[in-house]
């Protein structure tokens, strides 16, 4: 376009006809497959391999590892705590079977002056644990966010489908992470040392107590694993439902007023229903599960209170041991078992855990995958157009495949935009001009072709038919996005990393634009009412207090605001009468800016300086057609003058 142009086109040769592209990219299957929410989804199991999810943590705060060898040191220190208890226990309950009154107040207050100065080592270390668990969650989470939110990652699960809840995952799913594995590793460590100190005190007092508690530890593990295996996959498939029915309830909030115009109440109620259904029977099998496991944990845990003592008694008939030494053995009896039979008190934590592990590292795995799809090659340099004059943005032979590859859209389009001139795409619902401004801002880079964008990513603003309202005040809707969306390397619109070598021209200086040259561009689009409405107000729920059409007009005081290379209008005044239409574009031809609109009203022809026409070419596919409009008028507006609007 930076030259005449007159291109048409019909379907390539790629794909012969429909047919043979579907055979080749087999679309949905005819009639519709109901699959329930998440059955498809099994955890992976690959425990081991996601674990080192947690691993930068430790590896790159310094601090922490001080703090985790303090937690450390607790922990050993409480297993000391526990063996000095075990003596004080044995000693007080054997001057109690002596009647020695002397001896009894004596290790009494020995006992007490024990706990006084013990219990506060548990306190400490209980407390620094779940401490450093709660830092490590908080740093953690701000480093899956920082990947869910560059380069549009958030964007691309959305589009693929790949992960449920991405939100759940985030929040919840990282904080029983970092609070198990925390919790489980300085349980193992203090089994291990609990092990070694009290497996002396038990063998030194008997060795076949020893031995029976081997044997009675061992084989209970192995039945309780066998008996836990399910519950892996029952709360696996639990933390999804739970997220899914959660989803549906923000759905509603979300789109309240369309549900109560459409009196979608029923329809809401009955899938919520279906949704708290799937979660509820899911959960009644993991309580089944639990139950059958509970048989056998309960009876192992209550016969370990008669074991030691049913074993040691000879002895003790004999005279050979102390009535303390009962109690001893006893409680170093507990110890070990506790900690040889770590598995069986935690196989729930650990199925639990094991769950959240496959979920956090299946959304990682997503998300490192989202930065290499795509076909679609981008570059952000100076295209020329055949006129010698630099195009802002040039297709070659692009071809636009909908998410998944399902669809193909235009195929073989090629296309100019220079600087200052403008597009219209017109064309019947559905056949791709939305899709087109998405691989053109870098959305959808599925399909083949190139793209070249002399422009970054943040000089580069879309309007689509219904803007994002944010949280904040009404600046903060004008001024939206504050910070540009990625970094100046981020400029290419597919996967291409090459370095940017387009200026940046918005906002000029990294200067945010001041209140005035706000409220000029808000009178400018007929919205300076809403200052004296609204004035500061930072909680308004912006996108059910202002109108579409009040929304639109703030869409565009954005743009004028950003003063970007190139917008993509996507229906931005579908809203709007044809007066304030016309005169919105008049402000935008005066701005300099380039853009490229997608419209149905043939009204939009006059300010536009090429036109896009898709049609239907009869076989299933989408014909396209490039053709100059008479240049448009720009109309010289007296208040669109006094605006400071400039051209990037
Ligand atoms: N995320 C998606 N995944 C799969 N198919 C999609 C997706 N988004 C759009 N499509 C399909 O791609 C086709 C083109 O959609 P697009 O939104 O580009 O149409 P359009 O020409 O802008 O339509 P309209 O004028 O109705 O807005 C449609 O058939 C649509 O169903």
């Amino acid at each position: 376009m930076c030259g005449p142009q007159t291109l048409s086109h019909s379907p390539p040769a790629i794909f012969q006809d429909r047919t043979s592209y579907q055979r080749f990219n087999p679309g949905p299957k005819p009639g519709f497959l109901i699959v329930p929410i998440n059955q498809n989804r099994r955890p992976r199991t690959r425990i081991f391999l996601h674990l080192q999810l947690g691993l930068p943590y430790w590896q790159s705060e310094s601090s922490a590892r001080w703090k985790l060898a303090g937690v450390v040191g607790l922990t050993l220190a409480t297993t000391a705590v526990s063996v000095v208890f075990n003596f004080l226990g044995r000693d007080f309950f054997t001057a109690l079977s002596e009647k020695d009154e002397v001896q009894f107040k004596y290790q009494l207050v020995k006992y007490l002056g024990g706990f006084a100065l013990g219990i506060p080592v548990f306190v400490f270390k209980s407390y620094y644990q779940s401490k450093l668990a709660l830092e490590w969650r908080q740093w953690m989470t701000e480093r899956l966010l920082t990947d869910y939110l560059a380069d549009r990652t958030f964007y691309g699960l959305q589009q693929s489908g790949e992960v449920d809840n991405p939100d759940q995952r985030i929040s919840s799913d990282v904080a029983t992470f970092t609070d198990t594995a925390m919790g489980l590793s300085l349980t193992l460590l203090n089994a291990g040392i609990d092990l070694v100190s009290f497996s002396g005190i038990l063998f030194s007092i008997y060795p076949p107590l020893f031995a029976a508690l081997l044997v009675y530890s061992l084989g209970g593990t192995a039945a309780s694993v066998a008996l836990g295996k399910n519950l892996v996959t029952l709360n696996f498939t639990q933390e999804a439902r739970e997220a899914d029915f959660r989803y549906g309830l923000v759905r509603v909030r979300e789109n309240a007023e369309s549900i109560a115009f459409y009196g979608g109440d029923q329809d809401e109620k009955e899938l919520l229903k279906q949704r708290l259904q799937a979660a509820v029977s899911n959960y009644l099998g993991l309580l089944t599960a639990s139950r059958n496991l509970d048989f056998f944990t309960s009876f192992y845990r209550y016969l370990i209170q008669l074991l030691p003592a049913a074993v040691v008694a000879p002895l003790y008939f004999q005279g050979k041991i102390d009535f303390g030494v009962i109690n001893q053995s006893q409680s170093a009896f507990n110890h070990i078992l506790n900690d040889v039979s770590l598995v069986i008190y935690q196989i729930e934590a650990l199925a639990g855990f094991s769950a959240v592990v496959d979920r956090l590292g299946e959304f990682q795995e997503a998300m490192t995958g989202e930065g290499s799809r795509g076909a679609v090659s981008g570059q952000s340099h100076e295209a020329v157009g055949p006129t010698g004059r630099p195009a802002l943005l040039q297709i070659h032979d692009l071809t636009v495949v909908t998410p998944r590859g399902n669809n193909l859209l235009l195929q073989n389009l090629d296309l100019q935009v220079c600087p200052g001139s403008s597009l219209l795409v017109m064309g019947p619902s559905g056949a791709g001009k939305t899709s087109l401004l998405r691989a053109v801002a870098g959305l959808w880079c599925e399909g083949r072709g190139r793209i070249e964008l002399g422009a970054a990513r943040r000089e580069v603003i879309f309007l689509p038919q219904r803007p994002y309202m944010v949280l904040g005040s009404l600046r903060d809707q004008a001024l939206y996005p504050r910070e540009p969306a990625l970094s100046d390397d981020g400029n290419s619109t597919s996967t291409s990393s090459a370095p940017s070598s387009a200026p940046s021209s918005a906002p000029p200086g990294g200067q945010l634009p001041d209140d005035w040259e706000v409220l000029r561009v808000l009178e400018l689009v007929q919205l300076g009412h809403l200052l004296t409405r609204y004035g500061e107000d930072v909680g308004a729920d912006w996108s059910s207090c202002l109108s579409l059409g009040e929304q639109q007009r703030l869409g565009w005081a954005r743009l004028l605001l950003s003063r970007p290379k190139l917008a993509l209008l996507d229906e931005a005044t579908s809203a709007l009468d044809q007066d304030t239409e016309a005169r919105l574009y008049k402000v935008l031809q005066q701005s300099g800016i380039t853009y490229i609109s997608v419209g149905h009203r043939s009204t939009l022809r006059e300010f536009h300086k090429t036109l896009l026409q898709l049609r239907p070419d009869g076989a299933g596919g989408v014909a396209w057609e490039v053709r100059q409009l008479a240049e448009p008028q720009v109309a010289a507006e007296a208040e669109a003058a006094t605006v400071r609007v400039t051209a990037p």
